[in-house]
């Protein structure tokens, strides 16, 4: 683990090409395994996280090969699943997402992940996946699932509200059940809704048509996973954290290869930015945020867009007016609680992040250097990095944290601010 130091910077003027994004890959990773043939993915993000990921399914019996010269092109080949012990580091989409693939294979699979990992929330979709005959030891990391080469499926009511990847994993595998797989939320409402809506649109790409007739109820049908050869969009979050970068300093930071039609939540940034005094526009597909002189705090319920507020809260600090975050309390079961994490590494910069029960107040306040600590998350990694723009000397902890879901991010960082 290293300290680096953010680099401050003047205007950046920048293009930033990202990388293929988390959610879609690990979606596209494990669709392809129970699909009802081979397939071949082109922009495969390669990180700590889809690493994980493909570790997982190849360790279950699935076929992974990847192009000797470009790694992003993979080729999945499905294969009838066994038991094998599957680590999920610090990934929501590989813990919540494998357990029910794992129901599918004959034998015992053994899951683990990091220390930070024990404490993300899992009970919900362990104790779904009981309810439907799966024999499971554990309500937390780690803990064991034993197949038997097949699922009856079924009925099941979930209170999903703290997190969304509960619905996601239940329903990605759900064909593949005898029965299929009707989920019921009951509860508060689910945070980050789009990502369900990105698991139904894949699904349905998928040949898998999910029935979303009644509120808070998905019903998956007992049907084959058609292969389907997924291209991955870049990553929208990860953009953010660089678009970010062209509001902290002034500067002009454009994305390529936007995509014009999105579920991924991340693109809402743009419209963030704007409300914060960004001029924003897409032309042909590439999406440039021009930074303004005076950055407005804003007030919004990010329920949404969980995974952008690290990023938010970033800018927030470093705005001239109020912040208000809301509808995040799921937050505090993220790879860290970053609520608290926030709420902390501001206030240790002189700033003022006050929590409140469902998310943050940022009010003005002028920053200074110092430490700031990642908690092993990578967010809170890229969010010092944003400050740090603007704020000499802030010192961020464990920067190789941000490998979870982007391979170089540090390189990238230089690179935009024109000093490799
Ligand atoms: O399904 C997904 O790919 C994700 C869903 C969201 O999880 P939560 O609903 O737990 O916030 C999001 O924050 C996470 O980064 C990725
Ligand atoms: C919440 C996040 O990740 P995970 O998929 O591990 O839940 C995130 O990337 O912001």
């Amino acid at each position: 683990m290293s300290t680096w130091n953010a680099p401050v910077s003047g205007p950046v003027d920048a293009v930033v090409d990202l990388p293929g994004s988390k959610s879609i890959t690990n979606r596209a990773l494990l669709l392809a395994a129970l699909a009802d043939g081979p397939s071949t993915i082109t922009g495969t993000l390669r990180s700590r996280d889809t690493n994980l990921m493909l570790s997982a399914l190849t360790g279950l019996g699935t076929g992974v090969a990847v192009d000797a010269e470009d790694p992003t092109t993979v080729t999945i080949t499905p294969n009838p699943m066994h038991g094998t012990d599957v680590y999920c580091g610090l990934a929501g989409t590989v813990m919540r997402f494998l357990p029910p693939v794992a129901a599918l294979a004959d034998g015992r699979v053994a899951f683990d992940g990091d220390e930070q990992a024990r404490h993300r929330p899992l009970a919900t979709i362990l104790d779904a996946l009981r309810g439907l005959g799966v024999e499971i030891d554990g309500d937390a990391l780690p803990f064991t699932v034993t197949g038997t080469g097949s699922a009856r499926g079924g009925q099941v009511t979930v209170d999903a509200s703290g997190s969304s990847q509960f619905v996601s994993g239940l329903l990605l595998a759900g064909a593949r059940f005898d029965e299929g797989i009707t989920v019921a939320h009951v509860g508060p409402p689910v945070p980050s809704m789009p990502h369900i809506e990105m698991t139904i649109t894949m699904l349905a790409t998928a040949g898998v048509v999910v029935d979303v007739s009644t509120p808070d109820v998905w019903r998956v049908p007992p049907t084959p996973i058609r292969a389907v050869d997924w291209a991955i969009e870049p990553d929208l979050s990860n953009a953010a954290a660089f678009l970010a970068a062209a509001a902290a300093t002034g500067g002009r930071v454009s994305v390529p290869r936007w995509p014009s039609m999105t579920t991924q939540p991340g693109a809402q940034i743009a419209d963030i930015l704007a409300e914060m005094g960004c001029a924003v526009e897409l032309v042909d597909g590439l999406l440039t945020v021009t930074g303004p002189e005076r950055l407005k705090g804003i007030d919004r319920n990010l329920k949404e867009i969980g995974e952008l507020t690290p990023t938010i809260a970033a800018l927030a600090a470093l705005a001239d007016t109020e912040s208000r975050l809301t509808g995040i309390a799921h937050l505090r079961g993220h790879e860290t609680d970053r609520l608290k994490a926030l709420t902390t590494e501001i206030g240790r910069l002189g700033g003022d992040a006050e929590e409140i029960e469902d998310g943050l107040i940022i009010r003005p306040a002028k920053l200074h250097g110092g430490q700031w600590e990642s908690y092993a998350d990578h967010r809170m990694a890229t969010a010092g990095a944003i400050i740090g723009l603007q704020v000499p000397a802030v010192l961020v902890d464990d920067i190789e944290t941000t490998s979870k879901t982007l391979p170089d991010f540090p390189g990238m960082w230089q690179q935009m601010i024109g000093r490799p």
